[in-house]
C-alpha cells in the first residue's frame, strides 16, 4: 500500500481564529476517508488547503511525495487534485456535455467526457443545461466534472446535502467505483453518517480545527471523546 497524500501540521488562521491547527494525516492510495467533526470544526478549510483555494498559514501537503503546498488550485487540478463544493457552482446555461468536456480538457486521461457520463449514471443529461437539473443531479455533474480530470485525490465536501435514499445510495456507488475501479483517492466531507460510514474505509473526526480521532468507522463511532464531542449531539 503506498502513500498518496500527506499532510504535516497543516494550519490555517482566520483573524485571530485558529480554523485548521497542526493536522497531520496521511492516506493510502485507492482508499476513501471520510472527514466529519461538528459545525466549524474545520473539515472545508482543510479540504480548501489540500485543493489550493486556500493557502495555509503554515504546513505542508504532499501528493505522491510532491510538496503541493503552494500549488494553485489550477495547477493541483493539473497535478491530480479534483474536489466539489457544497453548494454547486456549475455554468448554468452550459451543457452536461460541455461541462464535461472543459473539465476534460484540463487533465487529459483514457476516460472520454462520455465514458465518465456513464459511470455517473448521468448519460441521458449529456445534451441538457446544468442549471435545469435537479439538484441532486448537478451534485452529481459536479462529481463527473471533477471524475473528468483524472484525478488521484477526489476531494468531495458534503456531496449527498438534500439528495433522497435512492440518489445517495446512487451516489455512494459512485464513489466505490471510482476507489475499486479507477483507483481514486477519494476524501469525503459528511454529516450524513448513514451515507458516510458504509463508504469510509477510515475516518477523520475533527474539533475545534484539531484532530480528534481518526481510525475505521467502528472505532471512531465508539471512541467516547468523539461520542461527546459529536455523534453525541
Ligand atoms: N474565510 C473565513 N474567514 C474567517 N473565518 C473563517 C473563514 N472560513 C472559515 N472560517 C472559520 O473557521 C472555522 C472553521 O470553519 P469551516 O468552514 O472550515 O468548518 P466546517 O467544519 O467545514 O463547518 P461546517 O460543517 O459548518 O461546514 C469556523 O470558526 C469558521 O467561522
Amino acid at each position: 500500500m503506498t502513500v498518496l497524500l500527506e499532510v504535516k501540521a497543516l494550519s490555517k488562521v482566520f483573524g485571530g481564529v485558529h480554523a485548521v491547527d497542526g493536522v497531520d494525516f496521511s492516506l493510502d492510495r485507492g482508499k476513501v476517508l471520510g472527514l466529519i467533526g461538528p459545525n466549524g470544526s474545520g473539515k472545508t478549510t482543510l479540504l480548501n488547503m489540500i485543493a489550493g483555494t486556500s493557502r495555509p498559514s503554515s504546513g505542508h501537503v504532499s501528493l505522491d511525495g510532491t510538496d503541493v503546498t503552494a500549488f494553485t488550485a489550477h495547477r493541483k487540478v493539473r497535478r491530480g487534485i479534483a474536489r466539489t463544493f457544497q453548494s454547486t457552482r456549475l455554468m448554468r446555461d452550459w451543457t452536461v456535455r460541455s461541462t464535461l468536456e472543459l473539465a476534460s480538457g484540463a487533465r487529459r486521461g483514457p476516460r472520454t467526457p462520455a465514458e465518465i457520463a456513464e459511470l455517473v449514471g448521468i448519460t441521458d443529461t449529456l445534451d441538457r443545461l446544468t442549471g435545469s437539473l435537479p439538484s441532486a443531479i448537478q451534485r452529481m455533474v459536479m462529481v463527473a466534472s471533477a471524475l473528468a480530470t483524472h484525478p488521484e485525490l477526489l476531494l468531495l465536501d458534503e456531496p449527498a446535502v438534500g439528495m433522497d435514499i435512492e440518489e445517495a445510495d446512487r451516489l455512494q456507488s459512485v464513489i466505490r467505483v471510482a476507489s475499486s475501479e479507477l483507483g481514486t483517492t477519494v476524501i469525503v466531507v459528511e454529516h450524513n453518517m448513514r451515507f458516510l460510514m458504509p463508504l469510509a474505509d477510515s475516518v477523520l473526526v475533527m474539533a475545534s480545527g484539531k484532530v480528534l480521532s481518526e481510525g475505521t468507522p467502528q472505532y471512531v463511532r465508539n471512541d467516547p471523546a468523539v461520542v461527546a464531542a459529536y455523534l453525541g449531539d
